[in-house]
């Protein structure tokens, strides 16, 4: 929603001077304006942690539990997600402050990191992130394949992050390899580094800045772990975010979880994401990107609730004619929205699911 925003619906990111450490801007300031539009009085929040039951928002005033009203018809892809900004009811009375804040809507996203989950024989969308600026996509000597770290490259240059690959575990690099990872024609930088050492690590620096949201993925035993706690560093206890961080380590933390990194000489306070299913690298699949792909197009519709349906000027529709866009994983889209049914012409297409290409791992 890029029109001007009526002038009483619109807060200036300034007045918000700590949620601009959380990446408030601009952007977050006019898709407030929208949510408020239809939820009068209603605040901006990021997510900071989605639980089971609940969520914990970061407000301008701190960090608090928050709730998703059950019972309100919500579409899949519309639900909260680590990194979202989301507009919440503020307390009612003094009361009120005690009980968790309601969230009423979820903010325009700059990008979506989804993947796609098997329900049945069906395959679905589901975000894991959003907002997010930098992907590290961490690998090591042992592990390196130009050949998937390029397909990674491309899924993330496809949800609008920049991509990194982090060439971790670089103290135990033989041979010529550093310097081939440097010539591998990959589209992004490859930053060799050695997160248990240390080396190497100030390179990070330009994508650690305040307000600057980076998720870090890679497959089991790269390093994540150990890099994140490096970046945390003696502050982590202190963070609000990590509360309950304690001594048996972030693999028991099933969370998923917005850290605010200490300011330090690598970060400059920027905000890292740690989602259990974003660090399977599996995610990174074909059905994926192309859920990526329909989020973006669907901006450039003409209607903003376009359904992807029958609408004129359907920029989805129109690349499923040019060829670009499967249309089996259109109909999924739709089916999560909920829109398939609405406008008749949802469909299911099980023996189409046969001729599907093979997924590439
Ligand atoms: N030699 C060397 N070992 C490292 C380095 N970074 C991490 N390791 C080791 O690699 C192993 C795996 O590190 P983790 O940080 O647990 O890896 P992870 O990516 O978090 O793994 P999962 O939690 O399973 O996803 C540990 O034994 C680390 O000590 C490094 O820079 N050099
Ligand atoms: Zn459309």
């Amino acid at each position: 929603m890029t029109s001007t925003p009526a002038s009483a619906e619109f807060l200036a990111p300034h007045e918000f001077p700590a949620l601009r450490a959380f990446g408030y801007g601009e952007a977050q300031a006019q898709a407030l304006a929208a949510a408020r539009a239809a939820f009068p009085g209603t605040l901006p929040a990021r997510v900071s942690r989605v639980e089971r039951n609940g969520y914990r928002l970061q407000t301008e005033s701190g960090e608090q539990e928050a709730v998703w009203p059950a019972g309100r018809r919500h579409k899949l892809l519309d639900v909260p997600v680590i990194g979202d900004w989301v507009a919440y009811a503020p307390p009612e009375d003094e009361e009120g402050v005690e009980q968790a804040l309601r969230i009423e809507a979820v903010l325009d996203r700059t990008n979506t990191f989804i993947r796609s989950v098997q329900k049945g024989r069906r395959t679905q969308p589901q975000v894991l992130a959003a907002n997010v600026d930098t992907v590290f996509v961490m690998t090591s000597p042992e592990e390196w394949d130009t050949e998937r770290l390029a397909r990674y490259v491309q899924a993330v240059r496809l949800s609008q992050a920049q991509p990194v690959i982090l060439l971790n575990k670089s103290d135990l690099a033989r041979g010529d390899l550093l310097e081939r990872a440097q010539v591998a024609g990959l589209e992004a930088p490859v930053l060799p580094i050695s997160a248990q050492g240390g080396q190497g690590i100030e390179a990070l620096t330009p994508y650690l800045q305040a307000g600057q949201t980076v998720a870090l993925i890679g497959s089991s035993g790269m390093g994540k772990s150990t890099l994140t706690n490096r970046l945390l560093g003696e502050d982590a206890a202190a963070t609000g975010a990590l509360s309950d961080f304690s001594g048996e380590g972030r693999h028991t933390t099933t969370w998923r979880t917005l850290y605010r990194l200490p300011v330090s000489h690598i970060s400059g306070g920027a905000l890292l994401i740690d989602n259990p299913g974003l660090r399977d690298i599996a995610v990174w699949d074909d059905e994926g990107a192309a859920f990526w792909a329909i989020e973006e197009l669907a901006a450039e519709c003409r209607f903003s609730r376009c359904t992807h349906g029958r609408e004129p000027g359907c920029a989805v529709r129109a690349a499923v004619l040019r060829g670009e866009l499967d249309e089996d994983m259109v109909d999924a889209y739709r089916e999560a929205q909920g829109t398939a049914q609405a406008s008749g012409s949802g469909r299911e297409r099980p023996e189409r699911r046969g001729e599907k290409r093979p997924r590439r791992r």
